[in-house]
């Protein structure tokens, strides 16, 4: 069995990689990065570590990697003949691995081998973004016979793995925790036997519980840790009035999956404890850069911190905190984050007002744009 899997990043080595590996698949790594492509088929391993004391370090061998600039024939030829394709490369990214993907699943003409696309991002729908960039890129007529045999399911991913030293290019370290959840709906074929892979009916339950808790009180402790001059989640987390206001966020957001997806208060309690564990991870360290990095995606209508808090005021609920979160990801300033500058320039040049519509998709006379611009004024 072969998995192609794009994005040899932080998600890509640290768990979906060392995952497929550990279930059998020969991995098959397509980056853009040159000297991660070189030196993963210069070692064909790496080191995994697991940010506990008592769990040993362990090797992930058996891979190798290709350069989706420079090898597009071999990529479409992976492709060709892969049995799982997987991807960890940002949201935003998805629309450029589509073309060797489309390209690829060309190339299997008439292979009746069942095939299944699953983009392990944080968003609701990766997979089924995925897919219509790809459709988009082929004829109907390719399409129409290529359906019958390729599933893009959508899927939850979770494990913290921050970004690496310079170090070692290649080796990682991660929690221990991790998730991973899959619609087990739209899967192509008899269903990919995975390590630590749980197959759902729903998915839209886990990848909201993950989202609206893990992320949406990741992505408050960096913005209220940035706004404090602090440098990674550990030490932001370990500020009382920081952990006050993320702990009232997780209480706001677990309120709302009790109302919508049912979950018990016990179960979400457990589920916000083993979180507020994880951001404190003592052997963990986590730049609050790369957790509030992408500040414009993550305002976005459907995502961590606007979507929660429009849906607890539609409900009568107020959600204080969030709005705290989102007016304190505006003051998100970050040289190298071309989201962050680019929302910075839009602050300075229209305003908060504006921008806020501009970046969420609200409408102006939203009671949720009230809020925000009031709370900003008052910040
Ligand atoms: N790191 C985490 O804790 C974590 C956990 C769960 C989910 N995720 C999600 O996983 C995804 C990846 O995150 P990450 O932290 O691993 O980021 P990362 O930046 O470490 O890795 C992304 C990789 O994608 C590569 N890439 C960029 N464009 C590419 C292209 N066109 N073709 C192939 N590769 C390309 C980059 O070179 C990089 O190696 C994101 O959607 C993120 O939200 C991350
Ligand atoms: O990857 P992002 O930018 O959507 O969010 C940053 C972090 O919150 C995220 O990477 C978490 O570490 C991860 O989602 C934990 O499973």
């Amino acid at each position: 069995m072969k998995a192609v899997h794009f994005g040899a990043g932080n998600i890509g080595r640290g768990f979906i990689g060392a995952l497929l590996r550990q279930s059998g698949y020969d991995v098959v790594f397509v980056d853009v990065d040159a000297r991660i492509i070189h030196e993963l088929n210069t070692r064909r391993a790496y080191e995994v570590k697991v940010a506990e004391q008592t769990v040993e370090p362990f090797t992930v061998e058996g891979i190798r990697g290709l350069n989706s600039r420079t090898d597009e024939p071999e990529v479409i030829e992976e492709i060709a003949s892969a049995d799982l394709i997987t991807t960890a490369v940002g949201v935003a990214v998805l629309k450029f691995v589509a073309a060797p993907i489309a390209a690829g699943l060309v190339a299997r003409k008439d292979s009746q081998t069942p095939l299944n696309i699953i983009a392990c991002e944080n968003a609701i729908g990766a997979s089924t973004m995925l897919q219509e960039y790809v459709r988009a890129l082929l004829t109907k007529e390719e399409w129409l016979r290529l359906k019958e045999r390729v599933g893009f399911p959508n899927a939850a991913v979770d494990r913290i793995v921050p970004n690496q030293g310079e170090r070692d290019l290649l080796s990682v370290t991660v929690e221990p925790y991790y998730e991973w959840v899959v619609d087990e709906t739209a899967i192509n074929g008899p269903a990919p036997s995975i390590h630590g892979v749980t197959y759902v009916k729903d998915l839209l339950p886990y990848i909201e519980r993950k989202l609206f808790t893990v992320n949406t009180g990741h992505a408050m402790t960096a913005y209220l840790g940035f706004k404090q001059g602090m440098k990674t989640i550990q030490e932001a987390i370990h500020d009382e009035p920081i952990a006050s206001r993320v702990r009232q966020a997780l209480s706001e957001t677990t309120a709302l999956l009790a109302d919508v997806h049912g979950f018990s208060e016990a179960e979400l309690r457990t589920y916000a404890e083993k979180i507020w564990l994880r951001f404190r991870n003592p052997h963990l360290s986590d730049r609050v850069e790369r957790v509030g990095r992408n500040p414009i995606r993550k305002l976005g209508y459907n995502d961590r911190l606007v979507k929660p808090a429009r849906l607890l005021l539609d409900r009568g609920y107020e959600p204080q905190a969030l709005v705290q979160g989102i007016v304190a990801a505006l003051a998100f300033d970050v040289s190298e984050d071309e989201e962050s500058v680019r929302l910075q320039k839009m602050l300075s040049e229209n305003g908060v007002e504006s921008t806020i519509v501009e970046v969420t998709g609200l409408k102006r006379d939203d009671e949720l744009v009230k809020r925000i611009v009031k709370s900003e004024m008052e910040d």
